[in-house]
């Protein structure tokens, strides 16, 4: 075998990739390699369809179509499409940690990392009693066991806490934790879902300073989603951008972030800036097509868990499925409405160029009237009255909020990004609209979900995912930690 070779071959490539939940597109013919000893992360804005991916990649999901291929140190391929989630584990070696945490908080940090080790006891063990009571290998390996969870324990900066239950550990340690957990089954490939969330700026440069380490160290290839574009930009060799399941970017970190598709996409440019601008280029055909009104079939448009987005407008799905068109409206993509403010832009500027020389030879021509009539207009009367709303925008009053605050308490607003569906650009309108705390939301009746889902332009999406749940939860666990002096 070529090893060299191998080693430079890509360690996973997903290659048109597919995943669909009854009529949703999560993720659409998506394409991507990820390199050895690298960290790539993966990012796109809530509901982008990044969870879905890992959960292809980690077996937990079959996809409708496209292959992830993995190609390990050995050179071994792994088809992981095709492997059950347990095999993907032992034999591809890759590991992954959950956007919410799943420790066993019953047992000690060291039993959580010995546990994770369960498959190398059992093969010392040789499956048998007496291996278990000590005979042959088993007591070696159980050493090693432990050692190298001590070791992880060390790196994580846990060591001291080795034998409380991991339930008892405050929210940045437990994530510190599940990688520790993740590294003690040696992983050639590490996913980590969103191991940032719910860090402060320490906590994060700390893990910053852990996920540099192992891929410095340990040969570990690391894929990464992040909201947390201070640890995505600091740490990544690679970024791909993902918005409605399609790929809008794929580079090195320092281009993704100039991307203007990405800055529309993953920022959120509001719909009423685009048009906007489109307004102002005066193309009235662009400006009705971004006004269409959401097809009641495929729920609201502006809602990130909508149909998948339309970079290409139709997509097709094989199995049993096969054959069938699955629309998508035009009005979901932020990406495709800067490519269509791209498109009317360039065509302004051919229309202003043609302008210009058929003034000039307008100017030049000996009769110049006959010409001037067969010419098409330069130029559109710019629009005189105010910018045109999207329908359906400007009659809708909006509802009120009625547990705002005029500032967070004690100045300091709870990270709102922790809820399950909230990203953060809709942590910055909740913030805006006089939302800072989890017990605001846990309060919030039916006619508050009402109010909040028009601010956010969602659609059910806040009962679906059971905000109201989360923020209890958290707004509960926020309590003791604030005695400890975690919040001020
Ligand atoms: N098991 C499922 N059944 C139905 N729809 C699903 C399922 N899993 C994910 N989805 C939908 O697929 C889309 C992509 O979800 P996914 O969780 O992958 O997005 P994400 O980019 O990870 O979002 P976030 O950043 O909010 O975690 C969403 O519209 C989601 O509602």
């Amino acid at each position: 075998m070529d090893t060299v070779s191998d080693m430079n071959k890509p360690i996973l490539s997903v290659e048109h990739l597919s995943m669909k939940f009854g009529g949703l597109v999560a993720i659409g013919d998506l394409s991507f390699q990820a390199r050895r000893g690298e960290i790539t992360a993966l990012i796109g804005p809530n509901g982008a369809g990044k969870t879905t991916v890992f959960n292809c990649i980690t077996g937990f999901y079959k996809p409708s179509e496209g292959m992830i291929r993995m190609t390990g140190r050995s050179g071994d391929e792994f088809l992981l499409e095709r492997m059950p989630d347990f095999r993907i584990t032992a034999h591809a070696k890759v590991a992954r940690t959950f956007q919410n945490i799943r420790l066993f908080s019953g047992m000690t940090l060291l039993e959580n990392l010995l546990v994770a080790q369960h498959n190398t006891l059992m093969r010392a063990s040789g499956y048998t009693i007496l291996g278990l009571l000590g005979i042959g290998g088993y007591r070696k390996a159980s050493a090693e066991s432990v050692e190298k969870a001590e070791f992880w324990l060390e790196k994580t900066e846990l060591i001291d806490r080795a034998d409380d239950p991991a339930g008892d550990l405050p929210y940045g340690a437990q994530r510190r934790l599940e990688i520790a957990r993740a590294m003690c089954t040696e992983p050639e490939l590490l996913c980590l879902d969103e191991p940032a969330a719910g860090l402060n700026p320490r906590e994060s440069l700390a893990l910053n300073t852990l996920l540099n380490d192992i891929k410095e160290n340990t040969g570990t290839s690391i894929l990464l989603i992040e909201h947390d574009m201070s640890v995505v930009m600091q740490i990544s060799d690679h970024v791909v951008v993902l918005e409605y399941g399609r790929k809008i970017s794929d580079g090195h970190p320092e281009v993704v972030k100039q991307d203007p598709r990405v800055i529309a996409a993953y920022l959120g440019v509001d719909d009423e800036e685009v048009v906007e601008v489109l307004t102002a280029v005066g193309d009235d055909h662009v400006i009705e097509e971004l006004d269409v009104e959401p097809d009641p079939d495929q729920g609201p448009a502006a809602s990130s868990s909508m149909m998948a987005g339309p970079i290409s407008e139709t997509i097709g799905h094989s199995g049993e499925n096969e054959g069938e068109i699955v629309k998508v409206s035009p009005q979901a993509s932020k990406a495709l409405e800067y490519d269509e403010l791209q498109a009317v832009r360039q065509k302004k500027a051919k229309a202003a160029s043609a302008g210009t020389k058929a003034t000039a030879r307008a100017k030049a021509s000996p009769k110049p009237a006959a010409k001037a009539k067969t010419a098409k207009p330069a130029e559109k009367p710019a629009p005189t009255g105010p910018a045109k709303a999207p329908a359906g925008k400007a009659a809708a009053e909006p509802k009120k909020l009625s547990n705002t605050l005029a500032a967070p308490r004690g100045g300091t607003p709870d990270k709102l990004i922790l809820i399950k569906g909230i990203g953060p650009v809709n942590e910055r309108k909740l913030n805006e609209h006089g939302i800072y705390h989890f017990d605001q939301i846990a309060a919030w009746k039916k006619a508050d979900i009402q109010a909040a889902e028009a601010y956010l332009a969602f659609d059910g999406r806040i009962a679906r995912e059971d905000w109201i749940g989360q923020a209890k939860a958290l707004a509960k666990a926020a309590k003791p930690a604030a005695k400890g002096g975690r919040r001020k």
